[in-house]
């Protein structure tokens, strides 16, 4: 790990440690992650940075664990058991706190381009590239007016409705590294389709992300199309 490397850890683990303390005590901050109180404070008040091996333990384990935590107390099912996140995919600050745990949890190469379909992927995928500094894609169901070249992916459903999704040929060039992310995966057939859209750029993918998987029927899927690490913030029984 170079200086950098090591400097950005430190500051996600006390992005993660500010959040975290925003709705606690430092007694309590120090229940949660087994580090003395003492510390923590320096740690949130910026005048000193957790070691690199603190600050992965801190990003890692207990920033995954709480913001899972946090998701599920925000996600609810109705009767038939569709999900909805509202409260998560709406709230942006969550969102940010995601993308930095994501990125330390799953190994995934850092993309130029984070892909995601419209529209409850749009949030997360605006958190992940302004993480990592990447550009932002979003493939439609419809066609943006006005944009000439579009790569297009179509898929039969299981229900025999045709999906197509369109992402105007701009939003990735030959060779980018493409991160793909969603909000939520249950079948995967979305997951297909954007992955689809990235192979037909010529694009490496990088990585696939979602909050929330749904069974492991999508996760399947989608590792099946890629070598690339596939990874969910959330699993819940199907
Ligand atoms: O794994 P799958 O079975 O494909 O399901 C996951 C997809 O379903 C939802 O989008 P939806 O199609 O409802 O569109 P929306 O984001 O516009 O609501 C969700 O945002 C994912 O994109
Ligand atoms: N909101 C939702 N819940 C569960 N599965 C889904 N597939 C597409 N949207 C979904």
């Amino acid at each position: 790990m170079n200086r950098a490397e090591k400097a950005t850890l430190q500051l996600r683990a006390v992005a993660v440690l500010r959040s975290l303390k925003e709705t606690r005590t430092y007694d309590e901050l120090s229940a949660l992650t087994g580090l003395p109180a003492g510390d923590l404070n320096r740690y949130v008040n910026g005048h000193v940075l957790p070691g690199a091996e603190r600050a992965r333990e801190v990003v890692v384990d207990v920033g995954h664990e709480a913001l899972a935590d946090e998701l599920v107390s925000r996600v609810t099912f109705d009767d038939e058991g569709y999900v909805d996140n509202s409260d998560v995919v709406f709230d942006q600050s969550f969102l940010n706190l995601v993308a930095p745990v994501a990125a330390e949890t799953f190994e995934f190469a850092t993309p130029d381009v984070v892909l995601t379909a419209a529209t409850d992927g749009i949030s997360l995928g605006a958190a992940m590239a302004s993480f990592f500094d990447a550009r932002l894609g979003y493939a439609k169901k419809s066609k943006e007016t006005a944009v000439e070249e579009f790569i297009e992916s179509r898929q039969r459903l299981a229900s025999g409705i045709e999906l197509t999704y369109y992402l105007p040929a701009s939003a990735i060039e030959a060779g980018d590294t493409v991160l793909v992310v969603d909000d939520l995966i249950r079948s995967g057939e979305t997951q297909e389709l954007l992955l689809d859209i990235a192979l037909q750029a010529d694009a490496d993918v990088g990585g696939v992300f979602t909050l929330i998987a749904v069974g492991d029927e999508g996760m399947d899927r989608a590792r099946a199309i890629t070598d690339a690490p596939v990874g969910a913030l959330t699993t819940f029984d199907q």
